[in-house]
């Protein structure tokens, strides 16, 4: 199977360990999700399947091959944290250039016709540009490259409803024509639930749980009401967590809804990606 794999990998800084044994398949031709909390330690993941990190132990496979120091591996993959060791000084035009000249199959005319649909100005200094703006200048160069792994780090990073609606059909676009493997690492998991296939929720350097999108949505689900009725309909079930406002609660519980316990006061809702992530990873954003 064509995959981006990661084998027992294990990242140390130092005493701070960022990836403890993690393994995890992307499958090529699908839009991968990777969740996890601040420090849960996505951009080590991403780092190491790039070769930007050299793991403790384990290893970074494409397509089978090793990705260290492999460039046949290496030119499959491309990950847009690379963006940010451009000098600051150079022009986002003068850096087209450069990726042209650095990655083959560059599409130089769409890097610029993308720049131009979100409003990025080509003349502006890379280093000079906002936050929002230097999440898209990384974004228009990695969606105008010929990769067939493109591992987008926080790509949303700064940008505004327009410009994160913009980026989310331009991926859809690139995914239906290209149908390459995407990675998404973000914490903004509602918005891009409805685009990804797979979603991988790592927690303190640790694969939580890996499945399909549709897979987690009906793992689980939210049932409200009053507390003392929502309370009595969980006795004995599998709850990840119960919020309780006065005197009404929702509950989210693993599994099938109990129909024999249900009443006309209880309501029963699909849970959200987002509130199982919460629930899992145990604290909320
Ligand atoms: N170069 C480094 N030196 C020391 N510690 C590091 C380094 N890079 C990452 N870490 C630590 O490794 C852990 C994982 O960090 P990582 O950046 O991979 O997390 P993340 O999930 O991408 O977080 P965020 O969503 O906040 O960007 C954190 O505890 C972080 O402080």
């Amino acid at each position: 199977m064509r995959e981006l794999r990661a084998e027992h990998l294990t990242k140390r800084f130092g005493k701070t360990t960022a990836l403890d044994d993690v393994t995890l398949s992307f499958e090529y031709g699908k839009i991968h999700a990777l969740l996890g909390r601040n420090g849960a330690g996505k951009t080590t993941l991403l780092g190491v399947a790039s070769n930007r990190l050299i793991p403790t132990s384990g290893q970074a496979l494409v397509d089978g091959e090793p990705v260290t120091d492999n460039p046949r591996a290496l030119a499959k993959v491309f990950c847009t944290g690379d963006v940010r060791m451009i000098p600051p000084s150079m022009c986002v035009d003068d850096l087209v250039g450069h990726m042209g000249r650095f990655h083959e199959g560059f599409d130089a005319k769409r890097a610029l016709r993308l720049a131009k649909m979100f409003e990025l100005d080509v003349k502006a200094k890379t280093g000079a540009l906002s936050t929002g703006y230097r999440s898209i200048c990384q974004l228009v160069m990695a969606l105008s490259l010929d990769v067939d792994y493109l591992l987008l780090d926080e790509p949303v990073l700064g940008l505004d409803a327009a410009h994160r609606d913009l980026f989310y059909r331009l991926l859809m676009e690139d995914y239906l024509e290209r149908g390459r493997a995407v990675v998404v690492a973000t914490h903004l998991i509602e918005e891009v639930a409805t685009l990804v296939e797979r979603v991988a929720i790592i927690d303190e350097g640790r694969l939580l749980m890996e499945a399909s999108a549709d897979e987690l949505r009906t793992s689980g689900y939210s049932v409200s009401g009053r507390a003392e009725d929502v309370r009595a309909y969980c006795e004995g079930l599998e709850v990840l967590g119960i919020d309780e406002l006065g005197s009404l609660a929702m509950a989210y519980v693993q599994g099938e809804p109990v129909r024999e316990r249900l009443t006309d006061r209880l309501d029963v809702a699909p849970m959200s990606l987002q509130k199982l992530f919460v629930e899992l990873t145990g604290k909320g954003e």
